[in-house]
């Protein structure tokens, strides 16, 4: 059988997108999910995303890791995917849909650029080593010095697979202050299994722990990523980050079919 794709990238973080509206394809099936996003036998990607039909939302999305495995949520797949269903004409600018943690709300401006609203966080776990929450998916997140010349591979993957993290795992984020309001950041991504070039989840659990460590007093944060910049703003209260957003490009890249 033959079916239709089409690839985006945020931020060099890229995926597949099928729109499984008409329910074609076949989502248990680990092994090609994992072939299609591999790079050198497939189309290639950090992982797959399905358009689907949602009786109370524009759409659902459903999220596959590069490993073939559905996932808990991806802060940029989801603003590609918002992208994706602006292509396909099933929304025009603002959206709401459901994914795996919730209803997201979301815009599209006419520069293209997409701003997510995120899930709320008021679990933070503070330590003198690292700090981790839930923005979606699980994210360690802790600062380094030269971040640019970091392993993040091997100490990304060393801290994933610790005892910290169990059999579940963690994504692993690595930061550098730039100045009060941009920091930079590297991530080691769980389903991946290696550093990608950006993750939102993982940006906005940075820009929650920096303000939560008084690294940063502002609400609206610069984020460097290995492949462009994204921001995210959220509104605190007694410890409370409500209102977060993400924000950032998602382009198309091509489309194409594949034989499966
Ligand atoms: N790239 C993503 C994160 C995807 C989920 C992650 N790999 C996991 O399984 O926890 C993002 O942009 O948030």
């Amino acid at each position: 059988m033959q079916i239709e794709f089409y690839k985006y990238q945020g931020t060099g973080n890229d995926f597949v997108m099928i729109d499984n509206r008409q329910e074609i394809f076949p989502k248990e099936d680990t092994k090609l999910i994992a072939r299609l996003c591999d790079r050198r036998f497939g189309i290639g990607a950090d992982g797959l995303i399905l358009l689907e039909n949602d009786p109370e939302t524009d759409f659902k999305m459903v999220y596959y890791n590069s490993d073939g495995n559905q996932s808990s949520m991806c802060g940029n797949g989801g603003r590609c995917l918002v992208a994706f269903a602006k292509k396909l004409n099933v929304i025009d600018d603002n959206t709401t849909f459901i994914a795996t943690d919730g209803l997201h709300h979301a815009a599209v401006a006419d520069n293209g650029i997409v701003s997510l609203q995120m899930i709320d966080v008021a679990d933070v776990k503070i330590t003198p080593e690292y700090v981790f929450m839930n923005t979606g998916s699980p994210h360690h997140i802790q600062l380094v010095d030269d971040l640019e010349h970091y392993n993040v591979k091997e100490n990304g993957a060393s801290i994933r697979y610790g005892e910290l993290y169990g059999k579940q795992g963690s994504n692993i984020n690595f930061v550098k202050k730039i100045d009060e309001t941009t920091f930079s950041l590297r991530t080691y991504e769980r389903g991946v299994e290696d550093e990608t070039l950006a993750c939102g989840t993982g940006a906005t659990a940075v820009a929650i722990a920096m303000n939560v460590l008084g690294e940063t007093k502002a609400n609206s944060i610069d984020l460097n990523v290995e492949g462009g910049k994204l921001v995210v703003s959220f509104d605190k209260k007694d410890g409370h980050f409500t209102n977060v957003f993400l924000k950032g490009p998602a382009e198309f890249v091509f489309k194409g079919t594949i034989e499966i």
